[in-house]
Parts: structure tokens; sequence; C-alpha cells
């Protein structure tokens, strides 16, 4: 199947999912000063209900966090959006080394790391049916600089050792992941896509000027998570990240001056 290593990463997708070179595939690199400050783009309204954590999870790509999503309990509104949008999960992507890691870049830059919160639009019955239309989903990314080690990431990271390999779970429950985002919400906006496959071009993102940090510790805490299954020749869970696509003459509006 698909993954990040040469034999089976981005730059071989296409053969199988050929939304690869579509019109509004993502990441893309963010240059601030080509971005369209829109007056109009209203703030984000972002409302998390702790005890709708359901669980972690290594996927096998990522690791996420997911949350019980039949009630409008945790929720996205406001910002690009219309309509009300529900977090389903979050996840992270980061690289083997603190150069790079993020799947959006800001002039060429990369982060070490980048948290994704994933959120469908409530006007479909599921997740599954949001992300098969064209504002079905919101993800809002915030990019994470290395500095000093971030208290509201330990909680997430405690549980890491538990689910090492491909397909663990465990539970995991009353986290506010509201905890995890920067102290301002400005931000960029574009239609894209989700960053791997299926790849599907149903997301508004929402991408957050403001970082948050993590230090050397807890990355390296991120990198002793194993793509591989149990039993499986381990290999480290590190470059699990896109690089940037081709903006196709997509516009990139700001919130901000
Ligand atoms: N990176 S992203 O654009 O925020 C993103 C948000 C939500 C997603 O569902 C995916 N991708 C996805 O689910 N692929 C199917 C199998 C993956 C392992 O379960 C990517
Ligand atoms: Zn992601």
């Amino acid at each position: 199947g698909w993954g990040y290593e040469p034999t089976n990463g981005p730059d071989t997708w296409a053969a199988d999912f050929p939304l690869a070179n579509g019109p509004r595939q993502s990441p893309i690199n963010i240059i601030p000063k080509e971005a369209h400050y829109d007056p109009s783009l209203k703030a984000l309204k972002i409302r998390y209900d702790p005890s709708n954590t359901k669980g972690i999870l290594n996927n096998g790509h990522s690791f996420q966090v997911d949350f019980v999503d039949d009630t409008d309990s945790s929720t996205l509104t406001g910002g690009p959006i219309s309509g009300v949008y529900r977090l389903k999960q979050f996840h992270f992507h980061w690289g083997g080394s603190d150069n790079r890691g993020s799947e959006h870049t800001l002039n060429g830059i990369k982060f070490p790391c980048e948290l994704h919160l994933v959120h469908w639009n409530t006007k479909y019955p599921s997740f599954g049916e949001a992300a098969e239309k064209p504002d079905g989903l919101a993800v809002v990314g915030v990019f994470l600089k290395i500095g000093a080690a971030n208290p509201r990431l330990q909680k997430v990271l405690d549980a890491l050792d538990a689910i090492k390999t491909k397909g663990k779970q465990t539970t995991f429950a009353n986290f506010d992941p509201k905890t995890l985002l920067p102290g301002s919400l400005d931000y960029w906006t574009y239609e894209g896509s989700l960053t791997t496959p299926p790849l599907l071009e149903s997301v508004t993102w929402i991408v957050l000027k403001e970082p948050i940090s993590i230090s050397p510790a807890q990355m390296a805490k991120f990198r002793s998570l194993l793509f591989t299954g149990d039993g499986e020749a381990p290999c480290y869970m590190v470059d699990n990240y896109r690089p940037p696509q081709p903006l196709k003459g997509r516009l990139v509006r700001a919130s901000f001056k």
C-alpha cells in the first residue's frame, strides 16, 4: 500500500490515486506577500468538548486522536466556512530531523512538524460522505517549531508508548485540543485536498500563522513510533509528509493584514 518510502511515497501515488495531479491538491507553499487580505473573512470559532475524546491510534501513516462526532459538541464555525463542521480527529506530520516534517511551507521553509485538526460539514450525514464533497471538510493546520518543551503535548506524548506499532490503539480521554492552539487565530485559507491518499479535493484549508512550540526531546518521541506492525521489520515513523503541490491558479486569502 501507499506510504512515505521511496517505493511507495508521494511521487508514486498518482499511479493508484489519479487525483494526485488534480487542480486543488494539498499541501502548498504559502507565500505571505502573495496572499490576499480578505476583510470579509470571519474570525474562527472553535468550541471543543474534551469529553468527546475517544481514543488514540497508530494508523501506520501517523497517529491520530479520535473524537465522538455524533453531536455538535465539538465544532468549527466562522472563518472562511459556512455552516457547522464537527471535529473528527487530529493528527501530525513530522520529519526525521528538525529541518523538515511540515506539509505546508512558508516562503519555502519547512517546519519540523505540523498538526491537522480534521472537521466535516454537518450538511452531510457522515465524514465519509463529506470527504467526497468539494465543501465537505475543513482542516486547521498548525505549525510546530523547535523551542521549549510544550506541556500541552505531554499527555499525547505519554500515550505513544502504548501505540508504537501500526494498528495499535489505546483509550485516551478528556483531552481538549483547543489547548494545542496558539494565542492568535490569524490564518491563511485556500481550497485544497487531503494530503494523503485518496487525496480527495474536499478540504477548505485553514493554516494558522502562529506556530506552537515543541522541544527536541518531544520530537524524538514522535520519531520513536513505527510505520510497521508487530512482527514486521521495524521502520521508524518519520518523514510522513507530502511536499507542496502546484497552486494551479488558486488564491490564498489571509484573515489578517
Ligand atoms: N492530512 S489531512 O489532509 O489532514 C487528512 C485528513 C483526513 C483524512 O482522512 C486523511 N486521509 C485519510 O484518511 N486517508 C485514508 C487512510 C489514512 C490512514 O487512516 C488526511
Ligand atoms: Zn494531515
